[in-house]
């Protein structure tokens, strides 16, 4: 538990939707009142000063061969990797999910992962005439009444396998998959205070899911003096 007044929760800005993340981000804290309690600041991280000043992060959806390119250009494929390490909170969304994976289905030659999450992931899992969809699903078991939110997925990938967990880290949790008549493939999961959604949350008018995540995965791990 770290004892703090000060949180920032950084954002990937390499590639990818990460404007919208802050957005949603900036109204969840909102939402949630939190500024009357705490400084939070949601930043947008491209180097390593920045991602080591965060104490959560999120990596946004996009084109994952794209952002582990990137990232490699950048120098930040290492800091990303002890950060994803650290245990400290982190967020995946579709290409971000792609890049916690520890293992990766249709990988690209030379795509790079972060890891952090033990999971078999497979990328454009969707067949072509799915490959982009909206449907309104059902979080209610770990989001409370978050009944029918408007889920959007493109290209996105698919969790095709769930691993035993690396020495020392919690198992798996799988938290959402499509329902049946979709084809049940699994669409989010937890393993500890890492998150990982092959859908895009931060594309939908609803702050909810960011709420949540603020809420269960960053203040969880800090007390607030
Ligand atoms: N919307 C997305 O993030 C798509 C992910 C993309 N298909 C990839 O492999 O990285």
């Amino acid at each position: 538990m770290t004892q703090s007044t000060q949180i920032v929760i950084g954002v990937l800005a390499i590639q990818g939707a990460f404007r919208e993340h802050i957005q949603h981000l900036v109204k969840a804290i909102d939402e949630l009142g939190l500024q009357e309690k705490l400084e939070i600041s949601v930043f947008e991280v491209r180097d390593e000063e920045t991602l080591v000043r965060c104490d959560a992060l999120v990596i946004p959806g996009g084109e994952s061969t794209t952002m582990s390119l990137v990232a490699q250009r950048l120098n930040l494929l290492e800091p990303l990797r002890q950060f994803i390490a650290s245990g400290k909170p982190a967020w995946g969304t579709c290409a971000g999910l792609i890049m916690l994976s520890s293992s990766l289905q249709n990988k690209s030659c030379d795509q790079q992962l972060l890891g952090g999450l033990d999971i078999e992931t497979t990328r454009n899992a969707f067949g072509r005439q799915l490959d982009s969809f909206i449907a309104d699903l059902d979080y209610s078991k770990f989001i409370p009444g978050l009944t029918a939110f408007q889920t959007v997925f493109i290209r996105g990938p698919v969790i095709s396998k769930i691993l035993p967990p690396s020495p020392g880290k919690p198992k798996v949790e799988v938290l959402a998959s499509l329902p049946e008549e979709r084809g049940s493939q699994i669409i989010a999961v937890r393993q500890g205070d890492i998150l990982g959604t092959s859908f895009h949350p931060e594309l939908s008018e609803d702050v909810s899911f960011h709420k949540w995540w603020v809420q269960d995965f960053v203040l969880s791990k800090i007390t607030i003096t």
